[in-house]
């Protein structure tokens, strides 16, 4: 499909492969407004990813240290501003349920109970064009309650009453929708999945008692978020939508973000909803910043980066007491741990998850995230439980709380050991997740955890970084490259076995070795490989 602009002398190329329906979303008048936000907000997603790029090498370089920026002071010391109040439907975020924009998990999802559905494009989702377009599709259906079907087993999907309020997640700045084009430039990602689903939706949420409702993934500064707040204007202006309809929260899940989660609400405080402790790229983003910084800096195995080290701490404390001063909601992040069949597996799984939502309705979260249907109950019950008969905490304003740039930066607060199991253990699920990745389905269930493309960022990272420090092992061995090729030739055997014909490993395996094992550290492991391996381009 080929379609030329009458307003704008700029040439906009549709140019992957047509699905069943995708012309209900790919219409004229939806590209055409893609191409209008391509127009308004390209050049400066291109200056603030170069921005980006240029505060990564200063701080690996040591020429810039992280604190909170002196120049915007007067934003966090300006008692006088609050965020906009809670959109219709996110008064009571108590549970919130992540996952993909597949046809049926759309159905699952919205009917689990929770009260949010975060409909995700982007950890949650491999970005093939089929997933992009058709995820639009399904939230399509499911606003306008027009998604009923049955399986050939004949189980039957309606959404019931009372269905979750949904919040999409458009994919980050960085990433970019190789399937569409404007002279030739692929276009941003973020304005595609924003821009599609505003345009065809907006009216109709707004209608329906419910808004036009984002998660804003891995931003790295307050700009970041103005463009984002800016985005949002042009868009209600566009469509004739009310400006302060749209309500976003906003991930701070990067470390650069985390100095200025107060600058970050103030730029979007017409539209700002809240912030969500999105631990597990937060992680990754300590890793990637810091990995050429040193023993100080090198991170234990995975397992052991729990939410109760110390540095961990500070910044989800920090995230509570910022919202709260603001009137913005505090949500928490995502235990990786879901259900299994397993009953003993099963015990320990809602323990976890219990004792993780526990720490965080106890330290003033509104609510937080579950990953699957079977969890919205134990994460109901521990916040109803804190929360009485309110829908929220913003009242607890947790003054009693006090965090420094070195609480922030106490990497080696977490204490711990790198040992051959951690490493083994990120070079298997890094090989398994990306396999996953590469064949379409972006979560999966891995060794009975949930496991999402965080996980492959910071399984690589985190291998990466231990080569780089020719770490020591517990045993004392140092973690050398033929080490890691080694090993990462057992672990492919192994996984080969359990995975079978039609597998993606090779792939996954070249994937692995450039960013795990090369000279320079990749910012993330996903851009590379979708523009290689996941663009269908006629
Ligand atoms: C770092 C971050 O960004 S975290 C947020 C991003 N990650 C996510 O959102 C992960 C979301 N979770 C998932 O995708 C899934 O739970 C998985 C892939 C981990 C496991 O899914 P499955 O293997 O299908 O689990 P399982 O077989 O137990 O599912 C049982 C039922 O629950 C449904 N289900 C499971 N998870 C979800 C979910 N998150 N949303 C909606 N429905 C779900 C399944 O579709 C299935 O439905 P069915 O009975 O109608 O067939
Ligand atoms: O998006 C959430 C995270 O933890 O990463
Ligand atoms: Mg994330």
């Amino acid at each position: 499909m080929a379609q030329s602009s009458t307003r704008f002398t700029s040439r906009i190329d549709v140019a992957g492969p047509s699905g069943e329906r995708f012309d209900e979303i790919l219409t004229p008048a939806a590209v055409e407004f893609i191409a209008k936000l391509d127009n308004a907000f390209a050049g400066r997603r291109c200056e603030l990813l170069d921005a980006r790029r240029q505060r990564r090498e200063k701080l690996a370089s040591g020429e810039e240290q992280l604190g909170f920026l002196p120049g915007t002071r007067w934003v966090r010391n300006d008692s006088s501003w609050q965020v906009a109040p809670a959109g219709p439907g996110l008064e009571d975020r108590r549970v919130e349920i992540t996952g993909p924009t597949d046809r049926k998990m759309t159905v699952n999802a919205l009917n689990s109970g929770a009260k949010v559905w975060l409909a995700d494009f982007e950890d949650a989702t491999s970005p093939t064009w089929a997933n992009i377009i058709g995820g639009q599709l399904n939230l399509f259906d499911a606003i306008r309650r027009n998604i009923d079907f049955t399986t050939e087993s004949g189980k039957h999907y309606t959404i019931g009453d009372n269905p979750a309020t949904i919040v999409a997640r458009p994919r980050g700045w960085h990433l970019v929708e190789k399937h569409i084009r404007i002279d030739g430039r692929p276009v941003s990602a973020s304005l595609v999945d924003t821009g599609l689903y505003f345009f065809h939706n907006a009216r109709q949420l707004v209608a329906r008692g419910s808004g036009p409702y984002f998660y804003l993934p891995k931003l790295e500064s307050h700009l970041e978020a103005r463009l984002w707040n800016d985005v949002f204007r042009f868009a209600q202006n566009e469509l004739g939508i009310p400006q302060g309809t749209v309500r976003a929260t906003v991930l701070i899940e990067t470390i650069t973000a985390a100095f200025e989660m107060e600058e970050i609400l103030y730029e979007l405080r017409e539209h700002a909803s809240g912030l969500n402790a999105g631990r597990w790229d937060y992680i990754f983003s300590l890793i990637k910043n810091f990995a050429d910084h040193g023993a100080d800096f090198v991170l234990p195995d995975r397992a052991q980066v729990t939410m109760t080290v110390p540095f961990m701490r500070s910044y989800t404390e920090l995230l509570v007491s910022t919202c709260h001063k603001r009137g913005a909601y505090a949500i928490g992040g995502m235990a990786a741990f879901i259900p299994s069949k397993d009953p003993e597996v099963n015990a320990v799984a809602f323990e976890k998850v219990r004792q993780d939502k526990e720490r965080e309705a106890g330290d003033g979260f509104d609510g937080s995230w579950v990953a699957h249907p079977g969890l919205v109950p134990v994460c109901d019950e521990v916040f109803t439980e804190v929360l009485g008969g309110w829908p929220n905490q913003l009242g607890r304003l947790r003054d009693d709380v006090s965090v420094s740039a070195e609480d922030l930066l106490n990497v080696a607060s977490a204490g711990g050991e790198v040992t051959e199991k951690g490493v083994r253990g990120n070079i298997n699920v890094a090989l398994r997740y990306v396999d996953s990745w590469l064949r379409g389905t972006g979560a999966a269930a891995i060794f009975d955890l949930m496991e999402d493309a965080a996980t492959a960022e910071i399984a690589r990272c985190q291998v990466w970084q231990w080569v780089r420090n020719g770490t020591k092992l517990d045993d004392g061995t140092a973690v050398t490259p033929e080490l890691v090729r080694t090993w990462l030739d057992e672990e492919l055997a192994d996984i080969r076995g359990d995975l079978g014909a039609g597998n993606r490993l090779d792939d996954a395996r070249e994937i692995f070795v450039e960013t795990a094992l090369g000279e320079k550290l990749p910012s993330f492991l996903t851009t590379g490989a979708y523009a290689r391996y996941l663009t269908e381009l006629n």
